[in-house]
């Protein structure tokens, strides 16, 4: 397909896409099996243009004073990718599947000055959570939401239960040629996505994967996963293991020593968990899928560490779920707030004399973050704040150097705010808590 038939298809996605509110990979996937002809690498072009556009689209929209599929598609491609109003006539020139030519308002739009336009705005962000970024950021919030809005990395984790790093990322290397190691975590591989019109890094389909030497997980996630502090026979209760991202992360640093009980409220989020185990050679690992009281009464006061992955706006994540930002609603994070509460609650009950409860947000919102830690410290009394990097150094998984860069992101409490801007991440909360009492 030539750019300008790409640029098509993805105004055609997109348009579907602002109507209909369907998950950006399903309605990309439903265009492929409707227009067979596109090859891999086209689709993977159309797909980057269109989470481009979600990324950008308050931005672009505003530039273009135009919030349609086509403004926001044309615009992507000028204001976000760099590509010229003369580049984009030569694109469309001859071409029988083009969109219509660009008319002056657009080509004014391409170039539009909006640096006085709101923060929320510039930075891409929805405008109730501005005084949220604010808090978190101060003056670096513009900064922040622009790496909200950048193309995230593939990440993978070595299972160390299976394999040596180095014997993990030489054969990772020699399938994906870019793969570097990470600053962070001693065990993680990242490969980044530096052009936003190439595909994606097919990790699941190397052999590595297949064998269970790598896991996909963002390293924020990774490194969220060294606050446990896990040694080798720990007893560890992962109170929202949800699919089992952590646990697996938990049970590798345990080298399928110890216990890790994997529990859920939602029991039906934890099915995924059994392939996963199975792949990973994961032994330590026991799936309670009942009632709380049912099954988690045996472990109370037990636990040398309770981890709390807990449910969360997931701001975090934009960049890989571009169009959840725009979905995102006051309620919602009112909702997550009071969960936050509940998870925090009921789990320190777990967490023994000299434990640890660790509780981990993938959000950048302070209201989920040390907020709930200042509301849970105000009514517990037997817990007392830890740095989060003391707990990280005593795992022994955190690469050379990334104290210092961890650092930058301490705050109240010792917690760690990560994000795309400091960490090049995810955005992360962590903070550690010990049972004094
Ligand atoms: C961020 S997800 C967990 C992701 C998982 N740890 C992973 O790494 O794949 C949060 C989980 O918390 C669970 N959750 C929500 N409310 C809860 C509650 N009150 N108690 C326990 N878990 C809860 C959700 O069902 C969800 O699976």
């Amino acid at each position: 397909m030539r750019d300008a038939a790409k640029i098509a298809a993805a105004i055609e996605i997109l348009d579907n896409q602002l109507r209909q509110h369907t998950p950006v990979k399903d309605a990309v996937r439903d265009w492929g099996k409707a227009n067979r002809y596109a090859g891999s690498g086209d689709r993977a072009w159309i797909t980057g243009l269109v989470l481009d556009a979600l990324r950008h689209q308050s931005s672009v929209g505003h530039a273009m004073q135009d919030e349609s599929a086509r403004a926001l598609a044309f615009g992507t491609v000028a204001r976000v990718w760099g590509v010229s109003v003369e580049e984009i006539d030569a694109m469309m020139e001859g071409d029988p599947h083009a969109p219509e030519t660009l008319t002056n308002a657009e080509r004014s739009g391409l170039e539009r000055d909006i640096s006085d336009a709101p923060l929320y705005i510039r930075g891409d962000f929805p405008e109730w959570l501005e005084p949220s970024f604010q808090r978190a950021f101060g003056e670096k919030a513009e900064e922040e939401a622009h790496e909200l809005c950048s193309r995230a990395p593939v990440d993978l984790r070595v299972n160390e239960v299976q394999v040596g790093f180095d014997k993990a990322f030489k054969e990772v290397s020699s399938k994906l040629k870019t793969a570097e190691p990470s600053e962070l975590a001693a065990m993680a591989i990242r490969i980044p996505q530096r052009d936003p019109r190439g595909k994606s890094a097919a990790a699941e389909s190397i052999p590595a994967y297949g064998k269970g030497w790598v896991e996909v997980q963002d390293i924020g996630s990774q490194v969220a996963a060294l606050a446990s502090g896990a040694r080798e026979g720990m007893q560890i209760l992962d109170y929202c293991a949800g699919a089992g991202g952590k646990t697996l992360a938990l049970s590798a640093l345990l080298n399928n020593t110890g216990q890790i009980h994997a529990w859920d409220i939602d029991w039906r989020r934890l099915r995924a968990i059994w392939p996963r185990l199975k792949r990973a050679g994961a032994h330590n690992v026991q799936v309670h899928d009942a009632e709380e009281d049912k099954c988690l009464g045996e472990l109370k006061s037990k636990m040398d560490v309770v981890f709390c992955d807990a449910p969360c706006t997931g701001t975090g994540t934009w960049r890989r779920r571009p169009d959840a930002k725009w979905r995102l609603r006051e309620r919602a994070l009112e909702t997550r707030m009071g969960e936050q509460d509940t998870v925090l609650e009921r789990a320190q009950a777990y967490v023994k004399q000299g434990g640890r409860l660790v509780y981990v947000t993938c959000s950048v919102l302070p209201e989920e973050n040390e907020d709930r830690i200042t509301a849970f410290l105000a009514k517990a009394e037997n817990f007392k704040p830890v740095p989060a990097i003391k707990a990280m150094r005593a795992s022994g998984g955190l690469a050379k150097g990334a104290e210092e860069i961890l650092a930058k992101c301490e705050g109240l409490h010792g917690a760690l705010q990560l994000s795309p801007a400091r960490t090049d991440t995810d955005g992360f909360y962590i903070c550690v808590l010990e049972r004094v009492g």
